[in-house]
């Protein structure tokens, strides 16, 4: 045993020279450490569960001795892997292995779809807990958080470790206790609103914040009075969807707000009254449209309208001129730019935001700057508090403060270069346990949307004619709605699964590898969730992937497309694309999206070729929002600075 684990300390050390290299294949030396992880295991098989945890103790006390946690690795993986065949039945996958290791020395695995990256998380987990330093898996959301921590509580308690779940219910003492644990499983956003509500609890933050700012910002938040939520210092964080997280939601800031009374009424006053009123102002004439993000501005006829309604009798009083002009850009902006169905839902008669990329209600998400309550106003629902920025973070920031941080997900490899220029962090891709048999058919290009989706109802229809069941990602709730009529009307029966119903998407998934059934989703697409194919369905071909329009992220495309051809069974994928797709006057404008749709009209024999500028507009948004990531965190960054010189002048003053 000691020669083979000296053998094993020198391959450990030749994974980590290979790592600081930056290359991304295997090297053969990890193939020899699994073997001999396997050799480990075999000798474990005859100990009692009690040697076991023993085994485990003293790997703990040459930890937390000094001794490194690679050179301790493969004995420690062996002793998780024979935990794991005990309690799951399962024991890791030589890829498995593979993951992990990469993932212990702080890079994002790639592993497709499929291929178990919850139990390689596992396997870094346990290892890095040995420090007893507190690890955080960060998941897509509160659902896996919970499953995966579930699932593999019995290997952590054989161990002697505590597991803990933070969700977005979570009460402040649960999250106490969660945070205690020796791992800590709940989503980036809940560890960052965490952060943020520890950091206004600290007193740094209040010789940050001068008293002048406190004035600004209200009174101390009840919060502040209390412990903090974590008190520990954070070590390591694996995180889950790591792309999703690090790349897609790290354009939004996490915000945690303060409300004021006065601002409350005044905001609501204006938001219902303008509401009520941009109706009348036309486009062009009375405003400028300027996209999504900048909004609208009122011209000079639109200001003077917007004067002449405030004479009006049903005027609220103490409206004043200037407010009136803002929350009438605001309204139409609103009214232009943001879709129920797509951007949001109302639930409980309430804004609900969906996530573009999950599809997904983001649970305790508001639009800041009014723009939540002026959708509220046009909803016809009840004005709730608007909130001011109390602290805010960056996805970026929040994970800089671990100093181990890791990740794994399906689709990295794309967004590399990024991951590895703001994180530095290396992505290594893994191979697949089973060679993937995955089909990607050609992809089918419409003039109008109509034909479109004719089509995929046409190609439904022959898949399932096969005994395939077909899984058909689209981009909005409405979309998924509008198919569902469609489908409907060509009698076919078929499942919708979006942001309002996701409660059943267990189910859903769970029946969606039946032969010949027929499951519409939004982008969520059961992310996580396994789509186990029926025997039958596995000699027909497999699950048949329809991905009805390019979305915004090329990786969400490849999520969608990475449910079919799963742990190498068969499985075929098709992307139809129309003239009339968002994506195309998104990334290339209106007036050139136009020019190709007149263009195409007039020789359809050319479409085939036009795939190209669909790809071409989906990488300008890409890249459209990597800069927006980047602003965000310069914004971020001064403010704070600007924070800090606030603070440094108030001490000034009381000295
Ligand atoms: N070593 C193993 N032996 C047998 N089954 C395994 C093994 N590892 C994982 N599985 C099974 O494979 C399935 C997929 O696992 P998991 O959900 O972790 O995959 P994933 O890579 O996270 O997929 P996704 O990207 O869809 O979330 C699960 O049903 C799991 O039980």
């Amino acid at each position: 045993m000691v020669i083979v684990v000296n053998f094993i300390s020198s391959l450990t050390e030749r994974l980590r020279v290979f790592l600081l290299t930056g290359e991304n294949e295997i090297p053969a030396p990890w193939w020899d450490i699994i073997e001999q992880i396997q050799i480990l295991q075999e000798g474990l098989s005859s100990y009692s569960d009690s040697q076991l945890f023993d085994e485990w103790h003293s790997l703990r006390y040459r930890a937390q001795s000094g001794e490194s946690l690679t050179k301790i690795m493969p004995e420690a993986f062996a002793v998780v892997s024979e935990q794991m065949k005990r309690h799951l039945g399962m024991t890791p996958y030589s890829v498995q292995y593979l993951g992990a290791f990469a993932m212990h020395e702080g890079a994002i695995a790639e592993m497709q779809t499929g291929e178990g990256k919850t139990l390689t998380a596992a396997l870094t987990l346990c290892l890095n807990a040995l420090l007893d330093h507190g690890i955080h898996i960060a998941t897509a959301n509160d659902y896996l958080a919970k499953r995966d921590a579930n699932w593999l509580s019995p290997v952590y308690h054989s161990l002697g470790m505590t597991v803990g779940v933070i969700t977005t219910t979570s009460s402040l003492s649960e999250r106490q206790a969660a945070y205690e644990c020796d791992i800590t499983y709940g989503t980036a956003r809940e560890f960052g609103f965490d952060y943020l509500r520890d950091l206004l609890a600290s007193p740094e933050f209040d010789t940050i914040i001068s008293s002048r700012r406190r004035q600004l910002f209200g009174q101390r938040d009840q919060q502040r009075e209390q412990q903090f939520l974590n008190s520990r210092q954070p070590y390591m964080v694996i995180i889950d969807e790591a792309d999703s997280i690090l790349i897609d939601e790290a354009r939004t800031p996490l915000i945690i707000g303060q409300t004021n009374a006065i601002e409350e009424e005044q905001l609501a006053v204006a938001c219902e009254w303008s509401a009520n009123h941009v109706g009348k102002l036309k486009e062009e004439v009375h405003y400028i449209a300027h996209g999504p993000q900048r909004g609208m501005e009122l011209t000079e006829a639109g200001r003077r309208i917007v004067r002449e309604m405030l004479l009006q009798h049903d005027a609220p009083s103490g409206l004043d001129t200037g407010t009136a002009y803002l929350s009438s850009e605001r309204a139409l902006r609103v009214q232009n730019y943001f879709q129920k169905g797509r951007d949001y839902v109302i639930r409980d008669e309430k804004v609900a935001i969906v996530d573009e990329f999950t599809g997904r209600i983001s649970e305790g998400r508001m639009w800041q700057n009014g723009i939540h309550q002026a959708i509220e106003a046009k909803e016809g629902l009840d004005i709730t508090s608007p909130t001011k920025v109390g602290a805010q973070t960056t996805v970026q920031e929040l994970f800089s403060r671990y100093p181990r941080r890791a990740g794994m997900t399906g689709t990295a490899e794309s967004a590399a270069g990024e991951l590895k220029k703001i994180y530095n962090t290396p992505v290594i891709k893994i191979p697949t346990n089973l060679p993937s048999k995955r089909q990607v058919l050609a992809e089918q290009v419409f003039l109008t949307a109509e034909e479109k989706w004719a089509a995929i109802v046409s190609e439904t229809i022959a898949m399932q004619r096969r005994g395939r069941p077909v899984l058909i990602g689209t981009r909005s709730v409405n979309l998924s709605n509008q198919l569902s009529a469609q489908l409907l009307q060509a009698g076919l029966d078929h499942e919708v699964l979006h942001a309002l119903n996701h409660e059943n998407e267990a189910a859903i998934i769970k029946q969606a590898g039946q032969p010949g059934r027929i499951t519409v989703a939004t982008n969520m697409a059961g992310r996580g969730t396994d789509i186990i194919l029926d025997q039958e369905v596995i000699k027909s071909g497999g699950l048949h992937v329809i991905c009805s329009e390019l979305h915004e992220s090329a990786r969400i495309d490849r999520q969608l497309t990475g449910r079919s051809a799963r742990q190498g069974d068969p499985g075929s994928a098709r992307i139809f694309l129309s003239f009339e797709d968002d994506i195309l006057t998104t990334g290339l404008g209106i007036q050139r999206s136009q020019e190709l749709y007149s263009t195409y009209r007039e020789s359809s024999q050319d479409l085939k070729t036009a795939v190209r500028y669909f790809y071409q507009a989906q990488k300008r948004v890409e890249k459209h929002h990597e800069q927006q990531r980047v602003e965000l965190v310069d914004r971020i960054n001064q403010r704070r600075q600007t924070l800090q010189q606030m603070g440094q002048h108030a001490n000034l003053d009381v000295h």
